[in-house]
């Protein structure tokens, strides 16, 4: 039995005429302990995926199964980490992580609850901001907030949409390397959606590309083998890594000219500029 299965999903939005099929017979199976990343187009339904394996929306044909046990609503055990940083304004960085912990520990007393808040607040370097609320924050301050706050609460399975698309490079590094660290220390499950094709083979096992919709499908995955924990400086001279990489970029130009070819509408290759470690 899989960890998380999705079978056969179709989703559309909207009825009759108004009907769009966003996702269409996806097909994903991912074992406990693995790292899988899912690269798409910009407004392929990455995030309607997301929503669907998280339970926030049903699928319109097709099951979603976690632990053998259909996805009928959202829970603890996966814990999203949303591009759009949905803090409460009102209450500081403190408190919002706090809130969250309070909730996935609902017995643990306030001091250890306070500690957890502490020691997550300082893995994204927000110590200083503790205090502060959303509105103070910069755009990155508050995608980090967001990214402590999924973690302490102590996720089985971490569930990533574009989490860290908002940052610098060098947040961003340190983030991957701090969700790498707390994937493999605790033997978590992830699933990272992304349009950063380098960021993908860093951190994740395969790599499946979902093609652009509408009808959007998972294309081939390619296996990342790639030994951890990995060095970024490294992989550039790493003959696995130029092999996958090419591929893939390969792939996702097909499929986008394939795309071009059938449709009048724009879509935006996933990034695949080189990035700082890459020559
Ligand atoms: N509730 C909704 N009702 C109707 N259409 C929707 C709804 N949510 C999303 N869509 C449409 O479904 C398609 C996929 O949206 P989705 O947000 O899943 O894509 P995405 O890959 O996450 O996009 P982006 O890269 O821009 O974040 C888009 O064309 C969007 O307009």
């Amino acid at each position: 039995m899989a960890y998380l299965e999705l079978n056969n999903i179709y989703k559309t939005y909207g009825e009759g005429e108004n009907a769009t099929e966003v996702l269409s017979d996806i097909n994903l199976s991912i074992e406990e302990g693995e790292f899988v990343a899912i690269v798409g187009f910009t407004g392929s339904g990455k995030t309607t995926l997301v929503n669907l394996i998280n339970g926030l929306l049903k699928p319109t044909s097709g099951k979603v199964l976690f632990k053998g046990e259909p996805v009928v609503d959202t829970s603890h055990e996966r814990g999203v980490i949303f591009q759009n940083y949905s803090l409460l304004p009102w209450l500081n960085v403190g408190q919002n992580v706090y809130m969250a912990v309070k909730e996935a520990f609902p017995k643990e007393s306030k001091a250890v609850l306070k500690q957890r808040v502490n020691e997550y607040v300082d893995m994204v370097s927000l110590t200083p901001a503790i205090n502060k609320r959303p509105k103070e924050l910069s755009g990155g301050m508050r995608q980090r907030v967001a990214v402590a706050r999924a973690l302490a609460m102590n996720p089985e399975m971490i569930i990533m949409d574009e989490p860290l698309g908002a940052l610098d490079a060098l947040t961003r590094g340190n983030l991957q390397d701090e969700i790498l660290n707390i994937w493999s220390k605790d033997k978590r499950t992830a699933l990272l959606i992304t349009n950063d094709v380098d960021e993908a083979i860093y951190m994740a096992d395969r790599v499946i590309p979902l093609k652009p919709g509408p009808n959007a499908t998972l294309g081939p995955e390619f296996k990342i083998d790639i030994d951890r924990p990995r060095d970024k400086t490294a992989l550039n001279d790493n003959p696995n890594y130029k092999k996958t990489r090419n591929a893939i970029i390969e792939y996702l130009m097909d499929i986008g000219a394939e795309r071009k070819s059938v449709s009048t509408e724009e879509y935006e290759l996933p990034e695949i500029a080189p990035k700082s470690f890459v020559a």
